[in-house]
Parts: structure tokens; sequence; C-alpha cells
């Protein structure tokens, strides 16, 4: 691959996503961290000023005469999500945030089954493990006994091979990251699903790194259920409502979380004690959904939709392959490449290890370079396609070259500040 600036230069040139830049606030020179955090569109902040101006203008109003109407928010969201996930519009709803979407969801297959085992592996985020334990205890479970744990073999990745090992017939929910969080690992969604359904188990994904840039078959594939946030790929603001992905034949089953947002839409208002959920993906909302906190996503998705999910991930492969290709050519030995090589098991960002990731973040952040450093010893660079080009990917790792050949992130302690 040509790794000058100029051949960089050309394919900005060449790039039909090129004028979506302009679409977006780009906070930061080099801002690569949207895959934390996604920057805000002009679009998004739209469709924010609308529900502000129908709040003003309509009050309670806005719940019947909003554009769209508040009290459907959620299923209009949901049926414009559908085709980014693969799935079909009743499927899919806007509600939540991830987690509790992991609480409501787990927990609705786990209702019933008097000795439950749920497969999880060692590098999933945080909270997506706290939730899974959670879930457990609540029922009185030990989760040491009742979670199979897949191991990663490089402290990376997780092998599909080894999940396929650690399935048993006693594994009732497999629950896994489409793509993890460090590494940038992008799991084989069907070989997974097959292998779970294989030994009867459900199986779940968490796509919050994959959503918006990575195209998913969700309902062919046959996936039980998934969920995701709207904040990175999406663009949706900090705190945007999350979504969540119920396979149709499980619509008749009762979500863990009921509340009267899930009801039935149709006699929700007639306020009966007796709970009679909604046969859609919709069942799984709980309370009033946080309309503010909804509508940025109505128009970032916008922006998503007009550009094309598979032209998306065409420019993310791109651009993710040149980084790679950056990283070998221009860094020295101290750098290595933490995601995996072959595009198609990576997601939308690279893991670039070095003994002195955290500092050089902090040094990366003083040349307007914005990433973020996950422990131990990464700084993740995420050139999100909707307004990366090329020529700043370039510019990112001439950047981390001088960073790291000057050692200027010396200048920083390892506790943050600058010394
Ligand atoms: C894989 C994954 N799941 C869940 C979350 C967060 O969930 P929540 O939006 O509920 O904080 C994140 C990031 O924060 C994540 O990377
Ligand atoms: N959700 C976040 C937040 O509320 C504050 C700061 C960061 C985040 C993140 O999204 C972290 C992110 N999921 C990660 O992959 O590390």
């Amino acid at each position: 691959m040509d790794t000058t600036r100029d051949a960089a230069r050309e394919r900005d040139a060449a790039d039909p996503l090129a004028a979506y830049r302009e679409r977006f606030s780009v906070p930061d020179d080099y801002y690569v961290d949207g895959n934390s955090l996604g920057p805000l569109s002009t679009d998004a902040e739209a469709a924010l000023d609308r529900v502000v101006e129908e709040w003003r203008d309509l009050g309670i109003r806005g719940w019947t005469d909003g554009d769209p109407p508040w009290f459907r928010y959620g299923e209009y969201l949901g049926s414009r999500l559908a085709p980014l996930v693969g799935a079909r519009e009743h499927e899919v709803v806007a509600a939540n945030s991830t987690t509790v979407n992991i609480h409501t969801l787990l927990g609705t297959l786990l209702n019933g089954l008097d000795d439950p085992l749920v497969l999880v592996d060692e590098l999933n985020f945080p909270t997506d493990t706290y939730a899974v334990r959670a879930q457990l205890r609540n029922r009185g479970f030990d989760p040491d006994d009742h979670t199979v744990v897949v191991e990663s073999r490089d402290g990376r990745t997780i092998d599909a091979a080894d999940v396929e090992a650690a399935l048993t017939d006693d594994v009732d929910v497999v629950f896994l990251p489409s793509v993890l969080y460090r590494s940038g690992q992008l799991l084989d969604l069907k070989r997974v699903t097959d292998a779970a359904h294989a030994h009867g188990a459900y199986v779940g994904f968490d796509l919050a790194h994959s959503v918006g840039v990575v195209p998913h078959d969700l309902h062919s594939l046959g996936v039980d259920f998934a969920v995701w946030c709207s904040y990175k790929y999406l663009n949706a603001g900090p705190g945007s409502i999350a979504g969540l992905y119920v396979h149709e034949r499980h619509h008749e089953r009762t979500p863990a979380l009921a509340g009267w947002w899930g009801h039935e839409k149709d006699t929700q208002f007639e306020m009966r004690d007796t709970y009679t959920h909604a046969n859609t993906a919709g069942a799984w909302q709980t309370g009033t959904v946080p309309v503010f906190a909804a509508a940025p996503l109505d128009g970032s998705l916008d922006v998503v939709t007009d550009a094309g999910i598979d032209a998306i991930r065409e420019k993310s492969v791109a651009l993710t392959d040149y980084l790679v290709s950056l990283v070998d050519d221009r860094l020295g030995d101290d750098f290595s490449v933490g995601s995996p090589r072959d595009p198609n098991r990576r997601g939308g960002h690279v893991a670039i290890e070095h003994p002195e990731a955290a500092r050089i973040t902090e040094a990366m952040k003083d040349r307007g370079v914005v990433g973020d450093f996950r422990p131990p010893n990464v700084f993740r660079v995420c050139p999100s396609p909707l307004y990366t080009r090329f020529e700043d990917v370039y510019d990112v790792i001439e950047e981390l070259r001088d960073v790291a050949e000057t050692e200027a992130y010396r200048e920083h302690s390892l506790d943050g500040s600058v010394t």
C-alpha cells in the first residue's frame, strides 16, 4: 500500500463520503474517539431543537401531535434502526440504556430456568459482565457456578473455536460482544449463532462497537437478542437512548423489567392494573421514552442512512487498513497492532499497543489528537468514516511517531497530570 501523504490526499479526493464531514462539528483537529462518543451533526442538533420547540409550542400535546409523535418515538426510531442491524421493524426499539437492555433481555430469557448457565467471554466490557452476574445473583445463583467464561489466548481476541469448544448442551444463553471494545476484533456472528443454536442455547450480542459501522443481519442469522448504544458510530450524543433487538419468535415472552411504556400501546392509557405487554420489541421499553435523549438519534440516523451502511463499512475498512499499514511502515518497533489484521475480523477502530500508551495518549491530546487509552497498553484510534479523512490518519500517525521519537510523553506523569 502507498502510505505517502500524497496517496492519502488522492484517496480523500476520490472518497464518495468526503462531503459528510461538513455535516459534523468535529471538536478537535483529529478526533479519533468516535467509538466512545461520536460528534454532533447539524442533523442531530436540528432534531433536538425540533423537540424543544414542540415542547414549547405543544406542551403535553407533543405526545400525540409531535412530528413524529413522542408517544411512539421508541418504535419510530426502532423502525429506522432495523435496516442497520438486519431486523424486521417490529423487532427493534430505541429504549433505555445498553446496560438496562442487557438486564431486561437476559433476564427475560433466564426467567423460568432452574439451573441457568450463561456463556460469556473474559474480554467483554465491564458493564456487560456486571449485568450478567447481577441477573444470576438476583435469581439466587452464584455467578461463578452459573457462567462459562471463554478465555482469550492472547489477551486481545476471542477465538471462535474456543467458543465452540466451551459450548455444551448445558449452556442456556450465549452473550458476547460483536466487536471487542479494546482490540476491535469483530466476531463471526454467524458461526457463534449457529454453534449456540446447535446446542439449544439462545444467543445475544452487544453491538455497541459495531452498530452504524458494520452491517448486521440479525434476523436471518436467527440471533435471539441484541443491545447497543447510539452515542458511538450513530453519533446521537452523550447518554443518548440505546437500542435493542428481540427476534420475533420471543415476542410472546414477558419482559423481565415490566413497565407501562412496554404495554400494548393501544390500551396503555386505559391504566389497567393488569399488564399486557406489547407483542413487539417495544415490550422491552420500561418507562417514558426520554425524548431529549432520543431526538438527536432521529437526526443522526439521517446522516447514516443517506451515506448507507455498506458504503460506511467500505470506507471504514479502507481507513483501518491504511492505519495498520502506516503503523507497520512508519512507527518504531515499540509499537504494534493489537487488532486483527484481517479486515473481515476487525470493527471500526484499531488498537495501537505501546508500553507508554497511557502517557502517549495524553501527549497526543497536546497536539490536537483525541483518541483514548485502554489499559494496559492500548492507544485506541477510531477513524470514524463519516468525518475522518485519509490524510487525518496520516497526520495522526506522524504525530504518534514524533511523540515517541522525541519522548514528548515524558512530560506527562502516569496519573494523568503534566509534570
Ligand atoms: C460493549 C459496551 N457495552 C456497553 C457500554 C455502555 O453501556 P451504557 O450505555 O449502558 O453505559 C459500552 C460503552 O460504554 C460498551 O463498550
Ligand atoms: N459510555 C461512556 C461514558 O458514559 C463515558 C466515557 C466513555 C464511555 C464509553 O463509551 C467507553 C466505551 N464503551 C469503550 O469502549 O471504552
